[in-house]
């Protein structure tokens, strides 16, 4: 189980570069293990390979994955974060940067790993990059919650392989609650996802913070 934010170790850049370097060969491995027609002989043989690597990486385990000294919110420094994390495999990852007037942003472009309906993005990929941008536009107000409801309009297919915006923004704040909205957008300019969304800040969270 992984131990609470506070208690992460942090990564300085020295550090974290080349496991960022490490998750990024093992992208494009998942790529390659989605899109390979190699032989069974051959698959196997990779397969035991992979495993004697991940031996490797297993030997020095952390409890939890660490935290980055870059970022100016906690939740842009969680390292293994499953949307913008560089050192998570499974993240595209989506570099989102927030501007001082609290709208996040992102480029990014998901490959035939996220695929849902053939040649597009798999609907819950767009979720849960969405939750994450809504996520930081709402700790843009100041502190951050949990989600409370995630409402998503699919308007159009969103493409695989085609460079892809996130855009999100803190509406407004009642007390514990933080509204935010937000969209992912096309190449062409064309909004294909719309999402909003309510997050709750825990009490506990509140008592932390002080
Ligand atoms: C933890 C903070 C993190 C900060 C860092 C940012 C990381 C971000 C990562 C980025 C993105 C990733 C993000 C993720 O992936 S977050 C992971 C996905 N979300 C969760 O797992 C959330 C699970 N739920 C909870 O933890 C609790 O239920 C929360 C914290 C949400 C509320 O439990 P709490 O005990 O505190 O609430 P309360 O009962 O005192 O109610 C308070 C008020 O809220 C209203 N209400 C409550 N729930 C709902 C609901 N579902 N719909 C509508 N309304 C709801 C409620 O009516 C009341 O309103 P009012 O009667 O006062 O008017």
């Amino acid at each position: 189980m992984s131990g609470a934010m506070t208690e992460r170790h942090t990564l300085g850049e020295d550090e974290a570069a080349p496991l960022a370097g490490l998750a990024a060969r093992v992208r494009e491995l998942i790529e390659a293990a989605v899109l390979t027609d190699v032989g069974r002989d051959e698959a196997r043989a990779v397969a035991d390979e992979i495993a004697a690597l991940t031996e490797r990486l297993r030997a020095v385990r952390r409890d939890a994955p660490p935290f980055l000294v870059t970022g100016a919110h906690r939740i842009d420094r969680q390292a293994g974060n499953p949307v913008s994390g560089p050192l998570n495999p499974v993240a595209p990852p989506v570099d989102l940067d927030a501007t001082a007037d609290g709208i996040v942003r992102g480029e990014f472009t998901l490959n035939d790993v996220y695929e849902g309906p053939p040649s597009y993005v798999h609907g819950g990929v767009s979720a849960m990059v969405l939750d994450q941008a809504l996520g930081m536009a709402a700790a843009q107000t100041g502190v951050g919650g949990m989600t409370a409801t995630l409402e998503l309009r699919y308007r159009r297919p969103t493409p695989l392989g085609m460079p892809l915006t996130v855009e999100a923004k803190a509406s407004r704040v009642e007390g514990r609650k933080i509204y935010a909205s937000g969209t992912i957008t096309g190449p062409d300019g064309r909004v294909t996802v719309e999402a909003t969304a309510m997050f709750v800040t825990p009490q506990n969270f509140l008592v932390q913070e002080r």
